[in-house]
Parts: C-alpha cells; structure tokens; sequence
C-alpha cells in the first residue's frame, strides 16, 4: 500500500534534530522519520527517498532553507514542505508561505500544534496521490493484476466493470466498503484486495456478527495489564497481529453503535490504544469492510453512526445478486461441479446444457452459498456421467409453491408447538443456504446473531 508517510527533517544542529525526531515518533507513530544534517544532501536524498513532507531549517550553511525551499518545489510539486526555524519575523514567513512552504512554525512553537499539521500534510499528500493513482489506472481500461481476482468467475460487463474500479482503489489508505447480499462473493473480493495489496502480508478475517462493544474492542486493541507482582502480561490485539497486512471486518452493520465510535478513531487517527495503555500505536493495515445491509437506512434508524458511514464511503463496491447475473450460470455451476468432484472424490458429472435457463427465473436467495449447496447436492446424487438436476427442480417447484400459496400454509391435523416451528423453519432455511447462517438468517428476517443463538439453544 503507498501511504504518504516518509518525513525528512532537516536542520545543521544534530541535537535539535534528535530532540524532533524522537518528539514526532511519539506524536505521530505512524510517520517514517529520516532526518538530514547537511543542506547539500538534501535534493539526492529526495530522489531516492520518496518523501511526502520535508520539515526544513532556514539558517543553514551551503544552501539556505529558502533556497531548499524553492528547489524542492520545482524538482517535486507533490512533497510539502514545512518550515521550523529560530527566525521569528512575518516577513520571512510570508515569503515562504508565498513560494509554496505548507506551514511555518517558530522552534519555540508547542510541538502538539507542529505534530496536528505534520499530520494534516501527510493526509494532504496522501490523498493527492491516491486520486491520481485511481483516476490513472481507471482509465486505463486494463487490469495489472489479473490473477488477483482468479477465484470470482464472471462474464458479466458490470462486474467486470467492478474488478477496474477495485484494483483502482485497493491500494487506498481508506477503508473500502463492499456491500452486497448474503452469498454474493463479499470474502473473496476482501481475499482479491489481499493479493492486490500485501500478499506477503496477513490476512485477518474478524466476523461482526453478534459481538459485544467491549469483546470488540479486546479482538482489535489487545489489553496490556500490570500484575500485581509488577510483570506485564500482553494480550495482541489483531491489529497488532495484521501488521502491514488486511484487515477484513465482516457484518460491519451488526457492530455495536459503542464500538463504532472506536472503528471511527482507527480509520481518523490511524492510530489505537490496546486497552490498559496510554500509548498509541500506528495502524499499519488495510482495512477492508463488508456489510448485507443498507447502511444509509441502519444509520436513519439511529443503528449506525453518521461519521463512520461518511467515513466508509470514500470507496464502495456493491455486488450484484445472483439473480442478477444470468450469464454467469453455466459457468459457476460446471465451476462448482469441478469443486464438489474433487472434494467428494467422486467422477465429474456433466451439465446438461438446458440447466442455467431452467434456472433463469429462479430468484437464489442465498446466491451463490444456495447455488454451491445446490450443486454438492446434485453431484453426490450424480451418476457420474450427468449432473443430477432434482435438487435444482425440487427448489424451483418449491418457489412456485411457495408464490402460489405464500397466505395460505397447510398446516398438519395436529398443530405443531410454536418452538417446534421455529425449529422447523431454521433447519429448513439452514439446509436451503448450505448451512450458511447469513444467508439462511437473511431467509428468516432475523439477525445472524439471533440465528446463531438460536441454533446453540437448540444444540
Ligand atoms: N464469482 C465467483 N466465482 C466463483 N465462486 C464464487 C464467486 N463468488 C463467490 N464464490 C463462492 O461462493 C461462496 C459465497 O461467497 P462469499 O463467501 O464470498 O460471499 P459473501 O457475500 O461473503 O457471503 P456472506 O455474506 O454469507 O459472508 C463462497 O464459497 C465463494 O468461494
């Protein structure tokens, strides 16, 4: 990920700039701070450094600070510059402000204040490369990385057209929203943003759904406690586990509104506190993010906090339902043949070639968890030369039984309790979604979590 976050001071008294230095590390953790004694360095440390901000001296012996101003900004527009010198007169600052200096602060100046604006250019410079990055590999048309998107099979334009646009924006330091329903490849998508962004790096998967303010907070920040005997016990926080890598929060819209305000201070501040410690920590990662719900309305309802919907819109995909993507059933289906054979160590059925349009009306609310689940089924019932198509009938009989009668269920002579139905519908909705609890509680008009209460009381 290219963030803006290579700093040179630069300043002929080594001292003052140790004392910077190590001032800067504390209140700006997630800079990279390099630092430059001798004036006539400091144009070949900019070619090779890739520097976003210089904070520059202006006595100094071979070139001036003001003269170090001017080259820089001709040689690299994109570097901000800020001056921190002895020299207290306006006109001075004027003039550097006039040649293109950001800020420009007295030595004596409260180091907070330097620290908030250091901060502010490096969001400046990071922004500015960000946009022209998206805007040139948007239109270039192309994918660079094709391979990273190898696990989501599609020929559909619009989805395609998705692919351009993440690869675009993946490398982005701000969160990438992807919101789409139960089944419709939000985890691989976060898995293509991994190999687009850190391979190397890992990759944590935190699920939402269900988790409590303060479990939430333990999960990202970790917990640094004193024992009584003085010894520090530490406990990683995946934060501090992901390191460079790629965060993916999973069910953003089930997160407690509490521990909403905390994801906002990691995404603003780029920085945390494990709990127990008053030291703040970088957040290095990517942070990816998904939800099945439609934000804008939870944030209405009072369920989702305005700053960090404003916050998780800078980038946002949203993915097509199935039902959507009539072209892509041949495919998917002869993918999840291939898929199933080799778990099942079983011989590979074929399709048969009137399938994906006797499919074409059927509305897979599960998406692609319904359609896999499916076609498991219809493999193990396969002879191994065609695919068995019964699971695919009996689904679509099923809608049209369910649209024909949807007022009027037959019930048995004797009347089943009420927890008795309720257990009746999640086995069904369960074993309708291939066990996936989203797609199966988004089939029920309940919560995941409520789901996955239910199905432990019934354990
Ligand atoms: N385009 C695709 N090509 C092939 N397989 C896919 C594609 N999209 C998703 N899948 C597979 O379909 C299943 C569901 O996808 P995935 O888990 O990414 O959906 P999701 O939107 O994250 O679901 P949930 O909201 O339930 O977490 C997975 O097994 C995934 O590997």
């Amino acid at each position: 990920m290219k963030l803006a976050r290579n700093i040179l001071l630069v300043d002929d008294e080594a001292s003052w700039l140790r004392t910077l230095a190590i001032t800067l590390n504390r209140l700006v953790p997630e800079a990279k701070i390099d630092t430059c004694v001798d004036s006539r360095q400091v144009m070949n440390r900019l070619e090779v450094g890739d520097y976003a901000l210089v904070l520059l001296d202006l006595t100094m012996p071979f070139h001036s600070g003001e003269e170090l101003l001017n080259m820089i900004r001709n040689a690299h527009p994109n570097t901000r510059v800020i001056i921190v010198t002895g020299v207290n007169e306006v006109d001075t600052a004027v003039r550097c402000i006039k040649h293109g200096a950001y800020d420009y602060f007295i030595k004596t100046d409260n180091v907070d204040d330097l620290a908030r604006t250091v901060r502010r250019a490096l969001e400046v410079v990071g922004l500015e490369r960000n946009y022209l990055r998206i805007k040139e590999s948007f239109l270039s048309k192309t994918l660079t990385q094709p391979e990273a998107f190898n696990n989501i099979l599609t020929c559909e334009p619009a989805l395609l057209d998705q692919f351009r646009y993440f690869e675009a924006v993946a490398p982005s330091p701000e969160p990438i929203l992807i919101q789409g329903e139960s089944g419709t490849g939000k985890d691989e998508f976060a898995k293509s943003a991994h190999q687009l962004c850190c391979p190397e790096a890992p990759f944590i998967n935190v699920n939402l759904a269900g988790i409590s303010a303060s479990a939430f907070e333990l999960q990202l920040f970790g917990q640094i406690k004193t024992l009584d005997n003085g010894q520090v016990s530490a406990q990683a926080g995946v934060l501090h586990q992901v390191q460079s890598g790629l965060l993916y929060l999973n069910e953003i819209g089930d997160l407690p509104i509490e521990a909403q305000a905390k994801l906002v201070d990691v995404i603003e501040h780029k920085q945390y506190y494990p709990i127990g410690s008053d030291k703040a920590y970088p957040v290095l990662c990517k942070i990816i993010i998904s939800t099945q719900h439609d934000l804008l309305a939870l944030s209405k309802a009072g369920k989702f906090r305005n700053d960090l919907l404003y916050r998780l819109r800078s980038h946002t995909i949203k993915l097509p339902p199935l039902r959507q993507r009539r072209l892509d059933l041949f495919m998917l289906i002869n993918h999840f043949i291939t898929l199933a054979a080799d778990e099942m160590n079983l011989p590979r059925p074929n399709q048969p070639s009137t399938l994906a349009a006797q499919l074409a009306d059927y509305e897979f609310p599960g998406n692609l968890h319904e359609l896999k689940g499916m076609v498991f089924d219809a493999v193990s019932r396969s002879d191994g030369i065609q695919l068995n198509i019964s699971p695919f009938m009996e689904a679509i009989n099923l809608s049209k039984v369910t649209a024909e009668h949807c007022d009027q269920l037959v019930f048995p002579k004797e009347l089943p309790t009420l927890a008795q139905m309720g257990d009746a519908l999640i086995n069904e909705a369960m074993s309708r979604t291939a066990n996936s609890q989203t797609a199966a509680a988004r089939m029920l008009g309940i919560s995941q979590s409520a789901l996955s209460r239910r199905l432990k009381q019934e354990k």
